[in-house]
C-alpha cells in the first residue's frame, strides 16, 4: 500500500488491500508500544484486532465491551491519529466489541511470543492468541509499580520480598510468597509491580486474579463443562499470584481446586504469589493443609503505616499531580487520615480535583472544607493532656513547663496556647483548665485565650502553627 500520500486513488486502494493494511496495523503498535510503554501495551493494546475494513472505514475490534471503552477512551484519538497518519483519507476508525465470524487480524505481542499478556476477562473473540493461556487472567494496573511504590519501615520487609520474587521467581525459600496485612496498605500494588517487572524480560508468562475471580471462573467451568482447560490453563503459567484469598474461607470446593493448583504449580517450580488480610496460620476457615503450605514459603507483612511513611507517600502522589500542595496540608492530612493509603490517596485526589477544577491554590482552609465529611468521620474527643503534650513537643519545652511557674517568653507562649486551645477543643471550663495548668486562676486562663486570639490576628505565622495543632489534634 502507498502510504501518506497525496491522491485519493492510492491511499483509498491502499484501504483495499489487506496486506497493506496489516503493515499498517503493524507500524501502528510499534510506535504505540514505544509510546505507552511495553506494560500498558502488554495490558491493553495487545487485544485490539484488525477488522473488517469497509470503504473509507477501519474497524478495530475487542473481545469486551469494557476493553472497547476503555480503549476508546484512553487512546481513541491517538489511535485514530495514527490511522490517519498511515491513510490519509480514511473517514473513521470505529472501535468494536468483536462478535463470531468477524474477519480480524491480531495485534502483534509485545515481544517475544512466549511472553504472554494479562488480559481481561473473556478472551479475544477471534483474534488468534499465541496459546491457549491468555484468556486466563486479569489485566494488571499500569500505575501499580515498583517505581510508585513508596517504601517506609511499615512495609520495607515486603517490598525486598516482592523485589525479590519479581527478579528471581520460585528461588528457594520465596515461593509462595505470601504477603498479608490489613485494607489498603499497598499488597494489591506489590503483586502488579511483580508482574509488571517480570513481563518486562518479556520470558514468564504472569497470571494475577483475585481469589473472588478465581472461584468464579472454577465455577464457570464447572459449569460449562471446561475444567479440564481451566486447570490446564492455570497449571501452564509461570507465576500465578491470588489476591485477597480470605475470600475463600468457607468456600470448599473452590479451596480445594486451589490446593491442587498450588501443589502441582510449585512442585513443577513455578512461582505463586498469595495475598490476604492476615498471616497463614490465623486464616481460620482455611484448610489446615492450605494453611500450611501458604506458610511454607515467605511470609511478609505489611504493617499500619507510620506518620512518616503517610507523610511520604503525600509527597510522591503530590508531586506527580502537577498541583501545589503545601507540606502543612501534607502533614493535617497524614496527621488527620491514619486508617490507611487508600483513604489518604482518596482525600488527596479530592483536594488535587477540587484545585484543578476551581483553579483555587490547596490551602489547610479549602483543604477543611473539600474534606469536611471525610474529616468529620476521623473526629474525636481530645483531652487537655494530649494538648499539652502536642503544645510542648511542638515547641520543642519540656512537658513540665506546661504546669509550672516560669514565665520566660518561650515557655509561656506556648503555655497560653496550651490553654487556648483547651479552651477551644474541650468543654472544660476556665477555672478547670486553670487547674491543670499548675493550678493556676481562671483569668490566667482567660488572659490567654484573648493574648493567643489576638496574636493571632496580627501574626500570620503564629496564627496558622496555631490553626495546625488545632487540626492535628483533632484528628
Ligand atoms: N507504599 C505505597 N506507596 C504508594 N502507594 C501505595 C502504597 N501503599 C498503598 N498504596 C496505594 O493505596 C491504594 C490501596 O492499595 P492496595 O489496593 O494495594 O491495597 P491492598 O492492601 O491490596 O488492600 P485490600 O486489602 O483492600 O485489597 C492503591 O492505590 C495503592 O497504589
Amino acid at each position: 500500500m502507498t502510504i501518506g500520500v497525496d491522491d485519493d486513488e492510492s491511499a483509498f486502494s491502499g484501504l483495499h488491500n489487506g496486506k497493506g493494511l496489516e503493515e499498517s496495523w503493524l507500524r501502528i503498535c510499534a510506535r504505540l508500544k514505544d509510546e505507552v510503554g511495553e506494560v500498558e501495551y502488554r495490558t491493553w493494546l495487545t487485544k485490539i484486532a484488525l477488522g473488517p475494513v469497509d470503504d473509507d472505514e477501519i474497524t478495530l475490534l475487542l473481545p469486551t465491551r469494557f476493553l472497547r471503552d476503555w480503549v476508546r477512551s484512553q487512546y481513541g484519538d491517538r489511535l485514530s491519529d495514527l490511522w490517519h497518519q498511515e491513510v490519509p483519507f480514511l473517514r473513521r476508525v470505529e472501535l468494536q466489541v468483536a462478535r463470531a465470524g468477524d474477519p480480524v487480524a491480531p495485534t502483534p505481542p509485545a515481544s517475544r511470543p512466549s511472553a504472554q499478556p494479562p488480559v481481561e476477562d473473556s478472551p479475544p473473540a477471534r483474534a488468534p492468541a499465541p496459546d491457549s493461556r491468555s484468556d486466563l487472567v486479569t489485566a494488571l494496573d499500569s500505575r501499580f509499580t515498583f517505581d510508585t511504590f513508596v517504601v517506609g519501615k511499615p512495609n520495607e520487609f515486603a517490598y525486598a520480598c516482592a523485589r525479590r520474587v519479581a527478579e528471581k521467581p520460585s528461588s528457594a525459600g520465596f515461593n509462595p510468597l505470601f504477603l498479608y496485612g490489613g485494607v489498603g496498605l499497598g499488597k494489591t500494588h506489590l503483586m502488579h509491580a511483580i508482574g509488571a517487572e517480570l513481563l518486562k524480560t518479556g520470558q514468564v508468562s504472569v497470571a494475577y486474579m483475585s481469589a473472588e475471580k478465581f472461584m468464579y471462573r472454577f465455577i464457570a467451568a464447572i459449569r460449562s463443562q471446561s475444567t479440564i482447560e481451566f486447570k490446564e490453563q492455570l497449571r501452564s503459567v509461570d507465576v500465578l499470584m491470588i489476591d485477597d484469598l480470605q475470600f475463600l474461607i468457607g468456600k470448599d470446593n473452590t479451596q480445594e481446586e486451589f490446593f491442587h493448583t498450588f501443589n502441582a504449580l510449585v512442585d513443577a517450580g513455578r512461582q505463586i504469589v498469595v495475598s490476604a488480610d492476615k498471616s497463614p496460620s490465623d486464616l481460620s476457615g482455611l484448610e489446615d493443609r492450605l494453611r500450611t503450605r501458604l506458610g511454607c514459603g515467605m511470609v511478609a507483612d505489611i504493617h499500619a503505616t507510620t506518620f512518616e511513611l503517610r507523610i511520604s507517600i503525600l509527597e510522591s502522589k503530590a508531586a506527580t499531580s502537577g498541583v501545589v500542595v503545601p507540606a502543612k496540608v501534607l502533614e493535617f492530612l497524614a496527621h488527620k487520615i491514619t486508617s490507611n493509603v487508600r483513604e489518604l490517596e482518596g482525600a488527596l485526589n479530592r483536594l488535587i480535583a477540587h484545585a484543578n477544577l476551581f483553579g483555587r491554590p490547596v490551602t489547610l482552609e479549602a483543604t477543611q472544607d473539600v474534606l469536611h465529611d471525610i474529616l468529620k468521620a476521623h473526629d474525636r474527643r481530645v483531652t487537655i493532656e494530649e494538648i499539652q503534650k502536642k503544645v510542648a513537643e511542638h515547641w520543642n519545652i519540656r512537658l513540665t513547663d506546661m504546669s509550672s511557674a516560669r514565665r520566660a517568653r518561650n515557655v509561656a507562649r506556648p503555655r497560653q496556647v496550651a490553654m487556648y486551645l483547651a479552651k477551644q477543643l474541650t468543654s472544660r471550663s476556665l477555672p478547670e483548665i486553670g487547674r491543670k495548668f499548675g493550678n493556676r486562676d481562671h483569668t490566667t486562663v482567660m488572659h490567654a485565650v484573648s493574648r493567643v486570639s489576638e496574636l493571632m490576628e496580627r501574626d500570620a505565622a503564629f496564627a496558622e502553627d496555631v490553626e495546625l495543632l488545632r487540626r492535628m489534634l483533632e484528628s
